[in-house]
């Protein structure tokens, strides 16, 4: 490739050695990513700063190559430097080879690869590229930055501290918003090996996706992507991506939902101590069943919040649906993990208090999470008659889905449905299946209603804003909880609500601090 005997400028001049952006007509709204200054280094250089690739500068082993610490400029920069061997051409790497083909990432190896598209995206959330080098025969180096954390398979998996849920929430956001920075550029670049071992841990305690050797740049019509040959990670793989043309971002999209069930339950994504050994046969169906807190990993136990658990359960299992339209694209899934880290990180009673708000204001607009958020469980109208005792639910057969949410009479109403898995059937609050059914409306909209199971019996009250127990003049009291949920206004314009002040009475305020007022 252009940039093996060059300098670091030209290199970056023939990091596109297909010329991909000058082919490809531009795409209305962006711009395509400009390649950024990347360094070479002498090979001389990178011996010094690993003191010889010595045993103490060894920081692991992948299956292209050895990773080493390097200290460079003066000790100013710490970096990882992956040495790994050129692929050298034979007919069984080079799978096209009697065609003709030499596009795809198999004719070029993983270290040209990485440097090939790391050197066109840079993101504060991906283990960024600092340069390269190469010795005088087959060896290429890879300089990237130093993840001094170690890499989130070894948290999850390290028996000594596993991550509070917080922290898990927050990896998981951190690793979705890299997949859809990539996904997002321009062209898009589809890693194709989302999976913990590529996930590091900088100095301030980020997930940063690392590790672009089988990464595709470039959009799915594209030559290169039509003609490269599936890859990844057993047991993080798309079951669908059995061709070339099978790919799309829907694939790294189903091996993040792996992730995430990993996440969730500390289990390998493959693991023969388990029947059945696959993360995804086993926790679906328990998904299924409505038993959220069953997938949790038993060393931390379920959140304090169990909707928590349940919109993460349900997110990792609409990622890893079989059909690829059906999942979730990444801008989707942050927007949901955005929600659930807001939930995570705020005491349980701030949450049911935020829930029954959010049931209240129908005009916010509809957005992407709604249907995660809002599509679990039951749908009934919910009557609060003045005190949590007297909570009373009645089912109604007859309460409407539009396609925002609930449309339900003069009282506040709340629907909840686990989204149209094609695999997942509807749970109420009890984990109970409730069987659901469609029905036309007045205006002919086909809508899903459910008839409410016998067991469901615990109710969310949503008429907050009604209860008897809002006592004006007393004491004016943000709904947000200012300091206990630290909570900012962002929050409610995010969702196109004006803030909301409420007034309690003091006696009230202490009883919504300290008693959550919906069990769920
Ligand atoms: N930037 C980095 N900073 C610190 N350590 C790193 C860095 N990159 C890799 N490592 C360490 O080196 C190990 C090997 O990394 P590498 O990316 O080569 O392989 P892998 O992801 O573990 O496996 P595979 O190559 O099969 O995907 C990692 O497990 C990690 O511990």
């Amino acid at each position: 490739m252009g940039y093996l005997s060059c300098n670091a400028e030209s290199a970056i001049a023939t990091c596109d050695p297909y010329n991909w952006d000058l082919k490809r007509k531009p795409r209305t709204g962006t711009k395509p990513n400009k390649p950024f200054k990347v360094r070479h280094f002498f090979y001389d250089e990178l011996v010094v700063a690993t003191n010889g690739f010595s045993a103490e500068s060894f920081l692991g082993k992948g299956s292209h190559g050895s990773v080493y610490k390097a200290v460079l400029d003066n000790g100013k920069l710490i970096a990882a430097v992956k040495k790994t061997k050129l692929l050298i051409p034979t007919t069984s790497n080079f799978h096209n080879h009697n065609s003709g083909c030499t596009n795809c990432t198999s004719c070029t190896s993983p270290a040209e690869n990485e440097i090939e598209i790391l050197s066109r995206v840079q993101n504060p959330r991906l283990v960024n590229l600092i340069g390269f080098g190469s010795d005088s025969k087959d060896t290429k180096l890879i300089v990237v930055e130093y993840m001094p954390n170690g890499s989130l398979f070894d948290l999850l998996h390290s028996t000594s501290r596993p991550p509070a849920w917080t922290r898990r929430v927050r990896f998981a956001l951190q690793v979705a918003k890299a997949v859809q920075a990539l996904h997002s550029s321009n062209p898009p670049v589809i890693h194709r090996d989302i999976k913990s071992s590529n996930v590091l841990i900088d100095q301030d305690w980020n997930a940063r996706l690392g590790d672009f050797g089988l990464a595709l740049r470039g959009h799915v019509e594209d030559v290169r992507v039509k003609c490269t040959p599936p890859a990844g990670t057993l047991g993080y793989l798309d079951p669908g991506y059995l061709a070339p043309g099978d790919l799309s971002a829907k694939s790294d999209v189903f091996s993040f939902g792996i992730l995430l069930l990993e996440i969730i339950s500390g289990r390998n994504a493959i693991d023969l101590n388990y029947s059945p050994p696959s993360v995804v046969d086993w926790a679906v169906p328990i998904i299924k069943r409505g038993d959220f807190a069953g997938i949790c990993d038993r060393r931390v136990g379920p959140p304090a919040d169990p909707v928590v658990m349940r919109q993460l359960a349900v997110l990792a299992a609409r990622c890893v649906r079989s059909t690829a339209e059906k999942r979730p694209a990444m801008t989707e899934v942050v927007e949901c993990l955005k929600v659930v880290r807001k939930m995570v990180q705020a005491p349980p009673i701030w949450n049911n208090f935020r829930r029954r708000v959010r049931c209240v204001d129908d005009t916010r607009p509809l957005i992407g999470h709604q249907e995660i958020y809002d599509g679990s469980e039951e749908v009934v109208k919910v009557t609060r008659v003045s005190s949590r005792r007297n909570r009373k639910v009645s089912s109604v057969p007859g309460v409407e889905y539009g396609t925002r949410g609930l449309i339900s009479g003069d009282r506040v109403g709340r629907s909840k449905s686990i989204g149209s898995f094609d695999e997942i059937t509807k749970v109420g609050p009890d984990c109970s299946q409730i069987p659901v059914g469609e029905r036309k409306t007045r205006a002919g909209v086909t809508v899903k209603m459910a008839a409410v199971n016998s067991k469901l019996i615990k109710s969310r009250s949503m008429s907050v804003l009604h209860s008897p127990r809002l006592v004006h003049n007393k004491k004016r009291f943000v709904f947000e909880f200012g300091r206990r949920a630290a909570a900012d206004d962002s929050d409610l314009e995010e969702r196109g609500m004006s803030k909301l002040v409420i007034s309690l009475d003091e006696k009230s305020e202490k009883e919504m601090l300290e008693k959550p007022l919906v069990s769920i």
